[in-house]
């Protein structure tokens, strides 16, 4: 157990502990209609060629024999119809765009190329072998690997599984978190305001976060400063869920009983505090399979904290193969603070402009300050020793909303 006074852990080691705690994630199959937002647990191949019948590209007639421009309509095709014929030499059968065409057809000429007159169809156009024709496998073969595991079924990804019409699908299960803030000066929304009380905005920060991933929480409520309930929370939490979120009370407060549950009883601390700024007093410990997150209760630090630990580990263990933030190199356009002693993730706007990622500043870096967190999309990350930077230097980027810069 590292109690206080023990080493503080710099970023990386207290990211690479975190995501080596991991126990391995479950994988279930399930209806692919039910599959959207979750992680795909298995290598999607074909198990036919795409298309598996020769087909046409347009409405129009294919036709047998290119040495010729006339030709005896002797059928009609719609997409879905078996067509099991061949043609004769100047036969032709009018498709319509998706249709299977004969096996021996030479190629589909377009309707609008054509001039039709009884059963005989004349062609206004130059005929090349194959025309307006989708071969089979011609998209994808069969055996192709097309799905690679470890993606979330998107919007992307979820339109192609139901292409390929499969029925059921492999992904991994979705850990079930809990979510729990502290304070007795912590109001919930819809509350009537009081002097010197604050808003719950962590409970929201962690909410939003899980909305988007679609992933199952439950909040659990506002637990008053009290060792007793603070440690009822988390022993009746520890039995529900895989992952435990708590805001608040891990400093140097009388009443940081979050901190003081953690370090006293059964919990296996695994982090105490990061030599980052903001959020340095962080707690994850684990208890059996579950993973608790104590985070600070600042809503700066706690949505740092979000973003550089709690979403790399939560994606990973959803399955996702990339679970890491994306890390870019930026320009400075505004000077930004540090201090040597910490990691510093100055909160940021970094746009991508003239082939660059370019990070302004919005602002006030204290931790107690939230409100410009409306402009942030990133963070940069001045690493510890190196002390201010002004406009123009370059650092490294963290972007936690790519969307956001597109
Ligand atoms: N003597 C020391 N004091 C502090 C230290 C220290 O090392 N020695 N560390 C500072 C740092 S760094 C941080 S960060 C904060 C972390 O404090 P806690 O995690 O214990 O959080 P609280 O004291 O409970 O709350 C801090 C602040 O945040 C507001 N808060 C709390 N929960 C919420 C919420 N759900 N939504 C919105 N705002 C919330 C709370 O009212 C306080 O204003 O400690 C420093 N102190
Ligand atoms: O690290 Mo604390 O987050 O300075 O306020």
């Amino acid at each position: 157990m590292i109690k206080e006074g023990g080493m503080m852990l710099k970023y990386e080691d207290a990211k690479d502990i975190i995501l080596n705690c991991f126990n391995e994630v479950k994988a279930k199959s399930i209806n692919v209609i039910k599959s959207f937002n979750y992680v795909l647990a298995e290598d999607i191949v074909t198990i036919r060629d795409y298309p598996d019948t020769k087909k046409s590209a347009v409405d129009g007639f294919a036709i047998k024999g290119l040495d010729r421009n006339s030709y005896r309509i002797v059928n009609t095709f719609s997409p879905g119809m078996q067509v099991d014929i061949n043609l004769g030499k100047g036969e032709a059968v009018f498709v319509m765009t998706g249709a299977v065409v004969p096996e021996n057809a030479d190629a589909v000429v377009r309707v609008e190329d054509c001039v039709i007159d009884g059963d005989i169809v004349t062609i206004n156009c130059n005929l090349t072998n194959g025309m307006n024709i989708n071969n089979i496998g011609e998209e994808v073969g069969i055996n192709q690997h097309v799905v690679t595991k470890g993606v979330l079924i998107n919007e992307r990804i979820f339109p192609i599984l139901c292409y390929l019409g499969l029925k059921e699908v492999k992904v991994y299960e979705k850990p079930k978190v809990g979510i729990f803030t502290t304070g007795n000066e912590i109001l919930e929304l819809g509350e009537d305001y009081r002097k010197g009380f604050v808003y719950n905005t962590n409970r929201y920060i962690a909410e939003c976060f899980l909305k988007k991933l679609e992933i199952p929480y439950e909040y659990y409520g506002n637990i008053i400063d009290d060792e007793n309930s603070v440690f009822n929370a988390f022993a009746e939490m520890t039995e529900k869920y895989d992952i435990i979120i708590s805001s608040g009370g891990i400093s140097m407060g009388k009443y940081d009983f979050v901190k003081k549950v953690l370090n006293d009883k059964k919990f296996d601390i695994v982090v105490n505090k990061t030599k980052i700024k903001p959020g340095s007093p962080l707690l994850v410990a684990r208890n059996n399979n579950c993973m608790i997150f104590g985070m600070p209760g600042y809503p700066a630090a706690f949505f740092t904290n979000f973003v550089l630990y709690l979403l790399p580990f939560i994606k990973k263990a959803c399955g996702f193969r990339d679970f890491e933030n994306k890390i870019v190199d930026v320009i400075l356009k505004d000077y930004m603070h540090s201090r040597k002693s910490s990691d510093y993730f100055n909160r940021a706007t970094i746009k991508y402009e003239n082939g660059n990622f370019l990070a302004y500043g919005v602002g006030s870096q204290k931790t107690s300050h939230f409100i410009n967190f409306a402009k942030v999309n990133g963070f940069v990350r001045i690493k510890e020793g190196v002390g201010d930077l002004k406009a123009g230097d370059k650092c490294e980027g963290l972007i936690f909303n790519f969307e956001s810069i597109l």
